[in-house]
């Protein structure tokens, strides 16, 4: 209705453009006026010594006109050339034309300007004309002859040439402005003034006639209301007052794009005219920056924003066409099922003594949602009880009971059709609101209830957490989260670690793994397969993490997106260790799988991710057969607010994965529920083959890459057991003094700072630490902070390690 009220405003202003008769009838006779003035001109400016001839003759039918308008041509081409204006009798065309087009409200010229232009020429121009002519022909008319000739026997031909040109000159010089400094300017300006002004004067092609521009709103709110006609008839009322309603094309919305297409057309650009002589510069203040920000500009200027994709600048994107087309996935309403439905729920309800003030159904890819409209003092409790009974009598596995559905009102009952329709990859990555999202790292899951393409943020999820018994689509719903990732994102923006303990399930993606996969630097297979090697990569990866944010500590970002954009525009100093980070995805295909053969090792690492990795742009998806409470704990599941569930084996399951039962009353075959933290939605999982994949990741992996895999930070568990204790000199890194000197000089205690300076792997750097803080030139580890430097300046420093050689 909004958009109908914004119509109707723009009507009402467009009420004062529409015209009158008697506007409409002198408007175009003063146009035609012009137009038999201009022409009978023309002609007679040919012919016009026989025509002259014959200029008294009107009414003798014996003597013929070669005037294109015959006598009456002649007749004022006599009167306006021969013994008045002479050529400049145009300019009275011209004016008729011109007071034509006022009447009919088309400003093209601004009346007091083109009166006062025209008078001016229509005296100069005759005057001028005799001039030259010496007063014959017709150019300078009688008019002009006789002015000429009054202004010669006074002030002589000298005189007259002076008058003539000083007067226009002064025109020109009042009407541009014209003086020495701005003549350069101003000859730039008259171009475009006379440019402007013929461009002006010719009708634009979007412009139309007000008439037109009326019945195209006329047509606007016929439309409009046949809109709305149509809206409320794609619910159709059957006896017992059951609306269908089917959005099988939702991305084509047809009706959206024209209700805010239509306000477009009336809205014109307001002033394109250059008229006034004033210049208008817009000054934009210059942002007061400080030395980095400076330093940085210059560094953009000279050699642009730092590309990431650069190294891989020819890398091609996956096309939609390596996907399989299963042609047009058109719901078939089934009006028979449908009825039959609705026939059993409304008297099986009876029987129970609930009455239904109204029924409706949508239809989506594998379910049909009856949402009841419960008679006044029903209690909700009444119907959610009823869910088994319903189930026995639909006889459909997969009945769930929405109860109340949240925001609506309404108790819905999901049951599934009969022959659902298929949710292929192809049609939910070719959909614009994949192709157009602006999230940063898009998942795709399938469709909704409703037939809507779902899609998720991965990056604000921040984790997901699926589950879903044997068979039931997991694995084809993590390849689909897989697969939209890499229809957006460039390989230098995004790295898997993928953790396989089935060892099959995501072998196929090893191909891409100079791409997209990262790697311990000595791990031999990027996927990981073996459950115990998983620990040193958790481990690293939170070690990954730490560098990250020291990193974004030292570059003063929240967050990886702002980090990144300021490395882009070259604000963060490579040499201070600050690179680009693409975001990393933790896939983990069997975490019970994990928790079984490393228990405790497993889950502390993870847990440690999912609570901190978010904002470093490390996430997390991790997916189980077994949704049971020991391999799904407390700190798991609090830390991942995402979850997705397909069909489970038991209402526990259920519970445990999304604390609400419904996923073991699923369908399968990837019928699954999405937890966003807030509700939860019934999807389609959209079905990605092995093929599709395979073309997929061959796609890829055939083109050039990086030299290897993306590289973690080394991390080995050995290592991790604390060196700090009795210092031995003996022992100490060959790098110790210098370490000790940069912390002394920068008074600050930190790893990270060790590992940038002296280009030094963590371990290495966390090793030397520890011996600075054994040795007593640091203070011991202070959480979040840098160590407290206990020796303030380098010659105290110098005597200090003086004493330790000794
Ligand atoms: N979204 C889907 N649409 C249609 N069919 C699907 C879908 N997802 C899965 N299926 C069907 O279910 C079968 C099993 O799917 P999938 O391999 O993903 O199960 P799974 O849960 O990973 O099983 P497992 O844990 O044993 O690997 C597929 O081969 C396919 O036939």
């Amino acid at each position: 209705m909004e958009k109908k009220t914004k119509i109707t405003g723009q009507t009402n202003s467009q009420s004062s453009k529409i015209l009158s008769k008697p506007r409409i009838f002198f408007g175009v006779l003063f146009s035609v006026i012009s137009i038999v003035l201009t022409f009978s001109f023309i002609s007679y400016l040919m012919k016009w010594k026989s025509d002259q001839s014959q200029a008294g003759t009107l009414l003798d039918k014996t003597i013929k006109s070669t005037n294109v308008f015959g006598k009456i041509g002649d007749w004022l081409g006599n009167f306006f050339i021969f013994e008045s204006l002479g050529i400049a009798a145009f300019i009275v065309a011209f004016l008729c034309l011109v007071t034509g087009l006022l009447i009919m409200k088309k400003n093209y010229f601004k009346p007091w300007k083109t009166f006062g232009h025209s008078l001016f020429f229509i005296c100069w121009i005759p005057v001028f004309m005799g001039a030259v002519t010496g007063g014959s022909g017709v150019l300078s008319g009688v008019y002009g002859f006789q002015i000429m000739d009054f202004l010669n026997s006074i002030i002589g031909t000298f005189g007259l040439w002076m008058v003539l040109l000083v007067s226009i000159g002064l025109y020109f010089v009042l009407e541009f402005n014209l003086n020495p400094t701005n003549v350069k300017s101003k000859l730039n300006d008259l171009n475009d003034n006379t440019l402007g002004r013929v461009k002006s004067m010719m009708p634009k092609s979007s412009e139309k006639f007000e008439a037109d521009e009326e019945l195209e709103i006329e047509n606007e709110e016929e439309k409009l209301v046949e809109k709305e006609f149509a809206v409320q008839n794609t619910s159709f009322q059957t006896p017992l007052n059951l609306n269908v309603t089917s959005d099988i094309e939702p991305i084509q919305t047809p009706n959206q794009t024209s209700f805010t297409s239509a306000p477009v057309t009336f809205e014109k650009p307001q002033i394109t005219e250059k008229e006034d002589n004033f210049k208008f510069e817009v000054e934009i203040p210059k942002e007061d920056l400080n030395e980095y920000d400076r330093k940085a500009q210059d560094l953009v200027q000279k050699h642009g924003e730092y590309d990431h994709r650069l190294e891989l600048a020819k890398f091609q994107m996956p096309t939609i066409d390596l996907l399989k087309d299963y042609g047009p996935e058109e719901i078939h309403v089934n009006q028979e099922e449908l009825e039959e439905n609705k026939n059993k729920i409304v008297g099986l309800l009876k029987t129970f003594n609930v009455g239904i003030a109204e029924i409706k159904a949508t239809i989506g890819p594998t379910v049909t949602l009856y949402e009841i409209v419960p008679e006044a003092g029903i209690r909700v409790s009444a119907v959610k009880k009823l869910q088994d009974d319903i189930a026995l009598n639909l006889s459909a596995l997969g009945i769930r009971i929405i109860a109340p559905m949240p925001g609506k009102g309404t108790i819905g009952i999901e049951v599934p059709r009969k022959n659902p329709t298929m949710v292929s990859i192809r049609s939910v990555i070719a959909s614009a609101k994949f192709q157009n999202t602006d999230m940063d790292l898009p998942v795709v899951f399938g469709k909704t209830i409703s037939n809507e393409v779902f899609m998720a943020d991965l990056s604000k999820m921040p984790h997901l957490l699926m589950a879903g018994a044997t068979g039931q689509g997991k694995s084809v719903g993590i390849n689909a989260i897989l697969t939209s990732l890499l229809f957006k994102k460039h390989p230098s923006e995004l790295k898997f670690v993928m953790v396989d303990p089935k060892k099959v399930e995501l072998s196929l993606y090893s191909k891409i793994e100079r791409h997209y996969l990262a790697k311990l630097p000595d791990g031999e297979d990027a996927i990981i397969t073996d459950t115990h090697k998983v620990i040193n990569t958790l481990n690293s990866l939170c070690v990954e993490m730490d560098q990250r944010y020291d990193l974004l500590k030292n570059a003063f970002c929240k967050n990886i997106k702002e980090y990144n954009s300021k490395f882009s525009q070259r604000k963060l100093n490579p040499e201070n260790g600050h690179r680009y980070l693409p975001y990393i995805v933790l896939v983990v295909d069997e975490f019970a799988d994990l928790i079984m053969t490393a228990g405790k090792e497993v889950e502390q690492p993870i847990a440690r991710l999912a609570q901190l990795a978010r904002a470093v742009g490390i996430h997390l998806i991790v997916a189980t057969q077994r949704p049971s409470v020991n391999v799904i704990t407390g700190m798991i599941k609090a830390n991942f607010p995402a979850r997705a569930a397909f069909r489970v084996i038991s209402s526990v399951d259920s519970r445990t994965i999304l604390d609400s039962p419904g996923a073991d009353q699923l369908i399968g075959k990837g019928d699954m529920l999405y937890f966003n933290g807030n509700e939860i939605l019934r999807l389609q999982c959209a079905f990605v083959d092995t093929p599709e994949v395979e073309r997929l990741a061959d796609f890829i992996g055939e083109q050039k890459g990086y030299a290897s895999a993306f590289m973690l930070p080394e991390y080995s568990a050995d290592e991790t057991i604390s060196t700090v204790g009795a210092f031995d000199p003996n022992e100490k890194d060959v790098l110790f003094e210098d370490a000790a000197r940069i912390v002394v000089s920068t008074q600050q205690g930190s790893t990270s700072m060790l590992q940038r300076q002296l280009k030094l792997g963590y371990n290495r750097a966390g090793r030397i630490m520890d011996q600075l803080e054994a040795c007593g030139i640091v203070g011991g580890f202070n959480g979040a902070k840098a160590r407290e430097v206990q020796i303030s300046d380098l010659h105290s420093l110098d005597n200090f390690l003086e004493e330790l050689r000794k």
